[in-house]
């Protein structure tokens, strides 16, 4: 049984940022961790690359050769499967370079930003299926960068997209609130960490105009059906850690909630990371530690 995180979310929401703290807090706490980069047009990396999807296909060649834009261009490399006539098949490149990694290893994919890859376009949801078929417990980071709580119709959009995410990829899903460092009011992070439905519909019939209520209290319910979701998916697939992580949260809030991340604080990352692996049953005889582990302490 291998173990994965698919780090998604919205361009420049901290995604491979996140993956090199991980990196270097793995390499502090001597824990083996392997970095992918899914990014056909990344250029630069803070980490050590395991895999690099860039052997497969770059993103500049695509554009200059087939004279697409850099949307286009992307949305191409990533679907390379579904074109026939080329060599190169994201598949096969995956399988190979899976065969180098042994059973316990845990990999983390530093995914692009374009909202469509996990919105409606099938390619992350095809490589899901791959991990899976090589028994690898797969769980969803969404990383949505905390600019996003300054208004909440920007709020609300992250969240949507967030739960486009789930229902398109069915898997475990922890959502994380990126860059807290640039957060000044820290009292109003309460509000959107663990929303509550009410206040939220409030903010928005006040910052909309009056004929958008009906609208606004049908986003709201969804939401919360976002939550309950989360929770069959986590049902279905028999992972009960993630069932364990998610219940309490629904008796209190019935919302899609978040975990903060602080890049600045060690013990930030460790309480995320220790969240993530619950919801993929790794490291079960870690349990005891993590239960104990208080997000406060260290910091
Ligand atoms: N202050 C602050 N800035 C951050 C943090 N994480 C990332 N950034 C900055 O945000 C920008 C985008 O970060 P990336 O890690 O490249 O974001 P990404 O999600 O990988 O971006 P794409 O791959 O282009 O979608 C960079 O300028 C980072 O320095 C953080 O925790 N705090
Ligand atoms: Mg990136």
């Amino acid at each position: 049984m291998g173990y994965a995180q698919l780090v998604i979310g919205p361009a420049g929401s901290g995604k491979s940022t996140y993956c090199s703290s991980l990196a270097q807090h793995c390499e502090t706490i001597g824990r083996s961790i392997n970095i992918v980069n899914l990014d056909p047009a990344a250029e630069n990396f803070n980490y050590p690359v395991a895999m690099d999807i860039r052997e497969l296909i770059s993103l500049e060649d695509v554009m200059e050769e087939l004279g697409l834009g850099p949307n286009g261009g992307l949305i191409y490399c990533m679907d390379l499967n579904y074109h026939m006539h080329l060599e190169e098949n994201l598949d096969e490149w995956l399988t190979e370079e899976l065969d180098n990694y042994l059973d316990d290893d845990y990999l983390v994919f530093d995914c692009p930003g374009q909202i469509e890859l996990f919105s409606h376009v099938p390619v992350l949801k095809n490589f899901v299926e791959h991990l899976k078929r090589k028994n690898f417990n797969v769980c969803v980071v969404y990383l949505l960068d905390s600019q996003f709580i300054t208004d909440v119709t920007k709020f609300i959009s992250g969240c949507m997209a967030s739960l486009s995410a789930m229902v398109q990829l069915e898997l475990p899903h922890v959502n994380v609130l990126s860059k807290m460092d640039l957060v000044r009011n820290k009292r109003d992070i309460e509000n959107y960490l663990n929303p509550e439905p009410q206040t939220l519909l409030a903010e928005l019939n006040q910052r909309m105009a009056p004929q958008f209520g009906k609208l606004n209290k049908s986003l709201i319910e969804l939401m919360l059906l976002g939550k309950y979701l989360l929770l069959f998916l986590a049902m279905c697939m028999d992972f009960r850690n993630s069932f364990r992580i998610l219940w309490p949260q629904v008796d209190q809030y019935s919302m899609v909630s978040f975990f903060p991340l602080d890049l600045r604080k060690e013990s930030s990352i460790q309480y995320i990371l220790s969240q993530i692996d619950m919801s993929i049953q790794y490291g079960e005889d870690a349990d005891v530690k993590i239960k104990d582990f208080d997000p406060e302490d260290g910091d």
